[in-house]
């Protein structure tokens, strides 16, 4: 597997503070992946971030980029920013000009862009993440949603190869979390590495094809979301919750769910339990039950 960036036992304390953020860091981002960082609050998933657009540098070990050693200079640190962009939990950390537009297109004027490319560029984000009739709205009358797109709007007009996102669906409602990664899937189905640091476990099972598992500032375990919820143990010692799809599908005897991929949505769920009941005629390996007071699956 390739990796886009990677950190080799990445040591950072911050000024003042009695343990490290970082403990010897070592984890890989594949490229091409939709990855989910999880991790408890504190494990070190925005100090990562924070390594990975070069604003802090760790103070022991390294970070690659594609292989390469980050060197720090400030030649190095622009080519950086330019490849990797991070997209902060928090838009009124991000957005600084009066109206999506003109936010957008401030980081393409910064790069010496011509302006046929940068109008160009504004129309196909604005477009993208369903922001065009609000691209001349006064930034503080968006809603949370609108915003976080805004944020997420003005890092991706830059065309970089890597997208962090810092828990980009906390606080947003169903709607505008679907939004949003309508908007995630459309980059990352344009050859974006996506990566985003999230509490929701239900969302990082469905979403994510790569998972990187932080506690207290090293990395505890990485890989294909179905072999880090399989058996749900490490997760469990580390008081993560597990998702729902998961748990459900673990609970199932063994000899039921034997031969088949876990399934990561809903929808997946649904039809690998039709096949397993047998339905259709002359099949009947089983019965799905559901009153409102009990749901009884018998094989
Ligand atoms: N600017 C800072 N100054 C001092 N300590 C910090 C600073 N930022 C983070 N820390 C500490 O570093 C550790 C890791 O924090 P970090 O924000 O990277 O964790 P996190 O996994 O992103 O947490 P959360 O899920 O709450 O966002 C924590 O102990 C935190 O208190």
């Amino acid at each position: 597997m390739d990796y886009i960036l990677a950190f080799e036992d990445a040591v950072f304390h911050y000024p003042d503070t009695v343990e490290p953020a970082l403990r010897g860091l070592t984890a890989a981002i594949p490229g091409g992946c939709k990855t989910a960082l999880l991790g408890h609050n504190g494990s070190g998933k925005s100090t990562l971030f924070l390594h990975a657009v070069g604003l802090l540098r760790p103070q022991k070990g390294r970070v690659l980029q594609a292989g390469l050693p980050v060197s720090y200079t400030k030649k190095e640190l622009a080519a950086l920013r330019r490849r990797v962009g991070l997209v902060f939990q928090d838009p009124e950390q991000q957005l600084i000009l009066s109206t999506p537009l003109e936010d957008i297109s401030f980081g393409l004027r910064g790069t010496g862009m011509p302006e046929t490319e940068i109008a160009a560029r504004c129309a196909a984000v604005l477009e993208l993440l369903d922001l065009a009739a609000l691209k001349d709205k006064p930034v503080h009358q968006l809603s949370l949603g609108q915003k976080k797109r805004t944020a997420l709007a003005g890092v991706m007009a830059m065309e970089p190869e890597l997208i962090l996102l810092d828990e980009p669906t906390s606080y947003l409602d169903p709607l505008s979390e679907a939004q949003l990664l309508d908007g995630l899937d459309s980059i990352h189905r344009k050859g974006t590495t996506v990566v985003m640091a999230t509490h929701d476990m239900n969302l990082a099972y469905r979403w994510a094809d790569w998972i990187i598992v932080l506690d207290q500032g090293v990395c505890r375990a990485a890989g294909a979301p179905e072999a880090i919820f399989a058996g749900g143990e490490l997760l469990q010692a580390m008081g993560l919750a597990l998702p729902l799809l998961a748990e459900l599908w673990h609970s199932l005897p063994p000899r039921v769910t034997a031969g088949h991929a876990a399934p990561r949505s809903a929808e997946e769920f649904k039809a690998v339990l039709s096949s397993l009941l047998g339905e259709g005629p002359g099949r009947d390996k089983g019965k799905l039950v559901v009153s409102n007071s009990r749901v009884e699956l018998t094989f």
